[in-house]
């Protein structure tokens, strides 16, 4: 393509990116907008021959890179990559040639301007907050327990650990002393091995020895099933040296006949998502709870929360029911006041444990009957429910972005990270299944896909790699996905909060939450999955401006967070040469100054939107995903809804952050004060704006993320098929 062909005008002062061609008539005749928005008209597709016939000033031309009609193929990315025309033509080069030739044929389409119109930034006063911490480690070791010294020895030798932490020091004696517990300990602070410990060095003691066939002592329930499954990896290595002790685990997502088949031979700890042991206690006769002594509740708060109490409450019914008295321990970094409703239902005179670093007397709570203080001198037991510790080790941003800029801003990150870091290891987590889906296939085609013909910049070629987690994908999936993340030295996970709580990932770099979260609890276990057991550790939360005022809900938390200006991240588009606009004119650019950024930037928005705009397949997936953003909009609960409110939203604006260059006019997207509204007939209500949905919408997003990920359309299809629909949960 020469330079007098497809130009890709970038203006600071206009408010559009102007595709022009020399041969106007035929473009018009050629041009067939593929998707329905497309086809309303000029509103949708703006055409404006007379800004073509002027041209852009020869400052402001850069190449076009896509074209915005046709499917972006292999080549057309080498093209884009590949700027330089080679010297001599191979037959893909020919068709590249014709391609291009065809692409001169093309109309004129203007797009918004991605730095246009927006919003401004609103300066940030960060409430002074002093957030609360604890320590990790104590110079305690695990020999100097009274544990078997086959246990100790697993510790050192297999787990590699002496010392323990905090949380440990404190659990591990008193679950030994038989006490009820509520355990409360940042995240990554060790909980899992402060409960297993003392479990494994019961368990072993029990004369005459336990048999398999004697079926569970120990039952320890956890949100999702990747939790599940290394909770079970952990009692594997810890009960090696006592191999009559037999761990299992019921996870949903396996066939149910197996599971049926493990329960026959015998597990005598029994690690479960409520869901599934709840379709177990009803459908398998071979289960059998008369010997538990034990119930662990590990995320505990989570447990409580929406769809998931039911469950539990079946459960505690059913080990009641067997077996008077057992001993409880509750476990997570957010305990709250619903887990003390669930333990005063259920845990007898329960000592609370909550490693804080402050030192001090007690608080008024200690002295409540029936709350013990188990703390040393150097560690402070108290209960201080609304002020979740934070690990030290990490560090808290935030940017703020214009919605147009969202999509651009968030890949710019990635980018910089895996131009600038070692061994990034990220994880973005959204807020619903669809639209973690949508990024991973937009990102993996648009960055990793044109990444891979860049032979110039072969580091980031190897290295970029899209992972995607959620609860709507197939069990075998998500797990081998699990593992490959764990294992890998550098990746982006895509994610939604099934992989929020609880799971520990090693040497992640950087949480980013793309979506807000519903609540400071969530928050606090997405960027716990980083700055584990005293590493560094990094997260970026994004806000739209009028989303500012969610810094002051966290801050309302003793959560601190620093200001990252999106400008920064993304100049990091200046360290890759894929996203240099060709200038038509012989003026070099500017080099590193904003307009060169905003350029690049907008190299970068049109690449995804050609995406989008490449087949109609693409676009109804781009709509899909804008329209289960604004239902999940809808959700945040009513404490956020002057933050968070679908009537702040600019749909044009959001849909630029979906590579769609519209605001697609069929979706019913109503805004209730409208004036114009009124005058209209009344609209049927909108699926997506339904009065009162928000709460089932919202119960129906958690659960399908965090019970079985198929919960959702479990519930629905229960009435229909009960049996089935018992297989598909947990
Ligand atoms: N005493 C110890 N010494 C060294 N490493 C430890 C010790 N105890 C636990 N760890 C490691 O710390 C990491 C975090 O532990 P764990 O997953 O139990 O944290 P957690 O408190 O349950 O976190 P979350 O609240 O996120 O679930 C694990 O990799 C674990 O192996």
């Amino acid at each position: 393509m020469d330079d007098e062909g497809l130009i890709l005008n970038i203006t600071e002062n206009s408010r559009s990116l102007v595709i022009l061609s020399r041969q106007k008539r035929s473009q018009t005749q050629m041009y067939r907008p593929q998707t329905k928005w497309l086809k309303q008209g000029p509103k949708t597709v703006k055409r404006k021959p007379q800004e073509a016939a002027e041209g852009p000033s020869p400052k402001r031309k850069a190449e076009a890179l896509f074209s915005p009609v046709k499917a972006v193929t292999k080549d057309d990315h080498q093209r884009f990559l590949k700027r330089k025309p080679a010297k001599e033509s191979s037959p893909r080069e020919h068709q590249n040639k014709k391609r291009e030739e065809n692409q001169e044929e093309r109309p004129f389409i203007k797009t918004s301007s991605l730095f246009k119109n927006n919003p401004e930034i609103p300066e940030i006063n960060r409430p002074a907050v002093k957030q609360t911490q604890e320590k990790v480690f104590t110079s305690d070791l695990f020999s100097e327990l009274d544990l078997h010294p086959h246990l100790v020895s697993t510790i050192t030798r297999v787990l590699k650990m002496t010392k323990m932490t905090s949380v440990q020091k404190l659990t591990i004696p008193a679950f030994l002393a038989g006490r009820d517990i509520m355990v409360r300990s940042q995240t990554g602070s060790g909980k899992t091995l402060a409960y297993s410990i003392p479990l494994v060095q019961i368990l072993q003691g029990i004369k005459p020895k336990i048999q398999r066939s004697n079926g569970p002592y120990a039952l320890i329930l956890v949100p999702t099933r990747e939790l599940a499954l290394q909770s079970f990896g952990i009692f594997q290595k810890l009960l090696k040296p006592f191999t009559w002790i037999v761990p299992g685990v019921l996870m949903g997502g396996e066939k149910k006949k197996s599971e049926k088949a493990r329960l026959r031979k015998g597990i005598n700890i029994l690690i479960s998502t409520p869901g599934r042991l709840v379709d177990h206690i009803r459908s398998t006769r071979t289960i059998c709870f008369n010997r538990v002594q034990w119930l662990l509740v590990d995320e505990a708060d989570r447990m409580l929360d929406l769809g998931f109490e039911k469950d539990v409450t079946v459960i505690l019914n059913t080990l009641n029911k067997e077996h008077e008295r057992r001993q409880n321990i509750f476990l997570s970094a957010t305990l709250t006041e619903g887990v003390t409703r669930l333990a005063d239902i259920s845990l007898q005179d329960p000592m609370n444990i909550t490693v804080t670093e402050e030192a001090g007397g007690e608080t008024p709570e200690d002295k409540r009957p029936g709350v013990v203080c188990g703390c040393p001198s150097t560690l402070q037991a108290s209960v201080d429910k609304e002020h979740f510790a934070v690990p030290e080790t990490l560090t808290q941003h935030i940017v703020v972005v214009p919605s147009k800029l969202r999509l651009v801003t968030l890949a710019a990150f990635i980018l910089g990270k895996f131009q600038s870091e070692k061994s990034p290891k990220l994880i973005v987590f959204f807020s619903t299944c669809e639209l973690v889906e949508f990024h991973h296939t937009l990102f993996t085609n648009v960055l990793t896909a044109s990444q891979q013909r860049a032979g110039s910049q072969p580091l980031i070629a190897t290295r970029l790699e899209f992972l995607r987690l959620h609860g709507n994908m197939e069990q075998e999936e998500r797990t081998e996905v699990f593992l490959k993340f764990s294992q890998s030295s550098s990746s982006v996970l895509l994610c939604t909060d099934v992989a929020a709580r609880g799971l520990d990932i090693p040497q992640v770099t950087w949480i980013v939450q793309y979506n807000a979260p519903c609540f400071p609890t969530e928050y606090i276990h997405r960027i716990g999955r980083t700055a584990r057991i005293g590493s560094q550790g990094n997260s970026l939360l994004v806000l739209a401006p009028s989303e500012v005022e969610y810094i002051n809900s966290l801050a309302a938390y003793n959560i601190s967070v620093s200001e990252v200006k999106m400008e920064d991240i993304l100049s990091s588009l200046l360290m890759n040469e894929h996203f240099k606009a060709r200038r038509q004119s012989k003026k070099k650019s500017s080099g590193a100054g904003p307009q060169e950024v905003r350029e690049r930037a907008t190299v970068l928005q049109t690449a995804f939107e050609d995406y989008v705009h490449a087949a109609e397949e693409n676009v109804i997936k781009a709509k899909k995903a804008l329209q289960s953003f604004i239902r999940s909009y809808a959700t945040y609960p009513q404490s956020l809804k002057h933050i968070f409110h679908v009537k702040s939203l600019h749909l044009g604006h959001i849909a630029k952050s979906f590579g769609l260059r519209d605001a697609p006019q069929n979706l019913n997207f109503a805004d209730p004060t409208s004036p114009k509204r009124s005058k209209k007939p009344k609209p049927k209500r909108s699926t997506l704006y339904k009065k009162n949905s928000g709460k089932q919408c919202l119960r129906d997003m958690l659960c399908s993320e965090y019970a079985s990920g198929l919960r959702t359309k479990g519930l629905k299809a229960r009435k229909a098929n009960k049996t089935e629909t018992q297989e598909q949960q947990t």
